[in-house]
């Protein structure tokens, strides 16, 4: 009899038991959305006097038997509770602590970010249907898969060189479906993501377009991989902002690239900030490549700034290429030849830091 009574009180439990999980978590619905608006809002999450408002009117009420103290204990642990989600919803899409793994951006079944590092190569701007066909027979023999070029350039001054745009990502696309390689391109207007992905297989938001906010969006809502690249200036928690845009209209294919700041050093063209590699890939979840060309501006230093690239644990680089860079329409100086990049793919592979060739025979 006494057994009955035991099960009979013991179902009242559970029935109550579900009754305040349902209202745990409806009210975990309510703290949610305060969440966000305190986001958009830019309020503290924490609100220690609303807290003690609360406390103060439920021990006001309480009926017992559980004395105040407990009702203060047991309330405190579901607002530590609320806190805890509140906080899990403001992490970063982009940020490690929101996903831990690695994420692995696929471009054409090139994988960045899996441990193997990629070198991508390729001219500052498609020029001429001779330099591109030119570019394919040296990438292939190469190995690059994934090949660069400009069409669109945001060029500091008006009268240079702005690229042969839809032209430019035409002739690029069709030297990578002769050579089987994948291509990747800088887009500066939101209204072209849409005509720029027709063509090529992962876009290029430049570094003078890092904080372009539209453009951002624009990449952001396309489902197409995004190389993104730290602006002059920015900073690096600006720099995961930026991505934080694309990522938040549900594009998390993004690979981060650092390619020097603006210092006072006039010995490069811009300074490559090394430590940037590891804070990105400690802060957050995204592939991280670093441009060679831009960094430096100068081939006698490539080299070793590649290898110390890759020894901090950047996932490729990317360094520009041309048949014949004195006569190239957009950075002359800094575009290796291809007897440089040979020498230049040669020495990273011989140092075991990129894979070595694969050669086809027959
Ligand atoms: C839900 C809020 O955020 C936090 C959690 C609280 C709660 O769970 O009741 C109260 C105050 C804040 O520390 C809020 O500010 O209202």
């Amino acid at each position: 009899m006494a057994e009955d009574r035991l099960k009979d009180l013991r179902s009242e439990l559970d029935v109550i038991n579900l009754e305040l999980l349902q209202l745990l978590s409806k009210r975990a619905d309510v703290v949610q959305r305060i969440g966000h608006l305190k986001q958009t809002r830019g309020v503290a999450i924490f609100d220690p006097e609303r807290e003690k408002q609360q406390l103060d009117r439920l021990v006001e009420e309480n009926p017992g038997p559980f004395p105040d103290s407990t009702i203060r204990h047991l309330f405190k642990q579901i607002f530590q509770a609320s806190q805890g989600l509140q906080e899990e919803q403001r992490k970063l899409l982009v940020s490690r602590q929101r996903n831990h793994e690695d994420t692995v951006v696929t471009v054409r079944g090139i994988k960045i970010g899996g441990g193997v590092p990629i070198v991508v190569g390729g001219p500052c701007s498609v020029e001429t249907d001779d330099q591109m066909e030119k570019i394919g027979q040296e990438m292939q023999v190469q190995g690059i898969q994934l090949v660069r070029g400009g069409a669109f350039k945001p060029r500091t001054s008006p009268y240079d060189f702005q690229g042969l745009g839809e032209k430019g990502l035409r002739m690029l696309r069709d030297t990578a479906r002769k050579y089987g390689f994948a291509t990747v391109s800088e887009i500066v207007n939101p209204a072209d993501v849409e005509m720029a992905i027709q063509y090529v297989d992962m876009i290029q938001v430049g570094a003078r377009n890092m904080q372009n906010f539209e453009l951002l969006k624009a990449v952001g809502n396309t489902r197409v991989p995004v190389l993104l690249k730290r602006g002059l200036s920015a900073t690096i928690e600006e720099l995961i902002y930026a991505a934080e845009y694309i990522a938040a209209r549900g594009n998390e294919q993004i690979v981060l690239c650092e390619r020097g700041i603006r210092t006072y050093e006039k010995a490069t063209r811009n300074t490559l900030d090394i430590s940037a590699v590891p804070i990105l890939k400690q802060e957050t979840h995204l592939p991280v490549l670093v441009d060679v060309t831009h960094s430096t501006g100068r081939k006698d230093i490539m080299l070793p700034v590649a290898k110390a690239a890759l020894a901090v644990g950047a996932d490729g680089i990317m360094v520009e290429v041309h048949p014949e860079p004195q006569v190239a329409l957009s950075d002359a100086k800094q575009q290796l030849n291809f007897a440089e990049f040979d020498h230049f793919m040669e020495s990273l592979r011989s140092s075991g830091m990129i894979p070595a060739l694969v050669t086809t025979h027959g």
